[in-house]
């Protein structure tokens, strides 16, 4: 497998894997999806009447190496809407190609996804930001999509999407005023913010100099997930709305001895997890209603 092209890409492979799921849905008709980042998979914990099925089992799905990911799909409802919910993701760093990064997201089309949420740790580089604030992503920096990593690389299918996907509008505006709301009523304001995700490729974090050229950027946190999924999902017209975590600070000073390591990242996502669970499942209840007023 290399990121140059996309073989695994077929619209066979990814129906196969989508006509398998189907086969263990049940009666469960998903249109949201939601995706848990490092240490968030207690998302998953909340769905009920859960139908668990395990990456192992589904065709053409890799897995999930990656402490705090589990390597398994929940589907099930939570506040009474159904809901399909990955639990764990794939890295470009664990050595997959874009593709397979991304191949989730065209099954869950397949199985009629309509809308992603995406959850991820990331790296605070806003001076702002506090370490376990939430951060709305607004829009990203794609560094490794710049440097020619991308989901999309290769033929185009485009009983997907088209060959020039535009990314303007890659975190749908209206998902985001109604998840803020949300946010709000639930006396979330002093730890929502919103910002701009700088997609690295990892694993190792960024050293002070990346950093600072971040910030000089417009980046306001960095990450090493979620733009594969995003542009995979905006291709092929699933709406997207994602929310980091800060889960630690970014170091931009080279007088200190502080440094950073994905215990402390699992840390701030377990103390932070009750948190996002209840805005993942007051998202869905509360007057901001996303599911029936945007995916009807
Ligand atoms: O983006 P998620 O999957 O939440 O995980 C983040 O946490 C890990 C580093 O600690 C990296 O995988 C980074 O991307
Ligand atoms: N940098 C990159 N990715 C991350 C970080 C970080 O500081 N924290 C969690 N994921």
């Amino acid at each position: 497998m290399t990121s140059s092209s996309n073989e695994g890409y077929s619209t066979e492979k990814v129906r196969v894997s989508a006509d398998f799921l189907k086969s263990k849905m049940g009666n469960v008709k998903p249109k949201i999806g939601i995706i848990c980042g490092s240490g968030l998979s207690g998302l998953g914990e909340v769905v009920e009447n859960k139908i668990v099925v395990k990456y192992s089992e589904i065709p053409s799905f890799v897995e999930s190496t990656v402490p705090g990911h589990k390597g398994q799909l929940v589907f099930g409802q939570i506040s009474g809407k159904d809901v399909v919910c990955m639990q764990g993701r794939f890295h470009p760093y664990e050595g997959y190609p874009g593709w397979v990064v991304g191949f989730p997201l065209r099954v869950m089309k397949l199985i009629g996804i309509e809308m992603v949420l995406a959850t991820n740790a990331a790296g605070g580089i806003n001076p702002e930001f506090k370490v376990g604030d939430f951060m709305l992503i607004k829009d990203h920096i794609s560094f490794t999509g710049l440097a020619g990593y991308t989901p999309l690389v290769g033929p185009n299918d485009s009983s997907f999407g088209p060959r020039f996907p535009p990314m303007n509008d890659a975190y749908d505006k209206n998902l985001r005023t109604l998840f803020k709301q949300c946010a709000s009523d639930l006396g979330y304001d002093d730890f929502m913010r919103d910002g701009v995700y700088c997609n690295v490729f990892g694993p190792s974090y960024e050293t002070i100099a990346e950093l600072r050229l971040l910030l000089k950027l417009g980046g306001d946190a960095a990450g090493m997930s979620t733009v594969q999924e995003v542009v995979t999902a905006r291709h092929c017209g699933i709406k997207v709305i994602a929310c980091s975590l800060i889960t630690n600070e970014c170091i931009l000073e080279y007088d200190t001895d502080k440094t950073v390591c994905h215990d402390e990242v699992l840390q701030t996502a377990n103390d932070r997890a009750h948190q996002m669970q209840t805005l993942v499942t007051n998202s869905q209840t509360s007057r901001t209603h996303w599911q029936p007023l945007h995916c009807s």
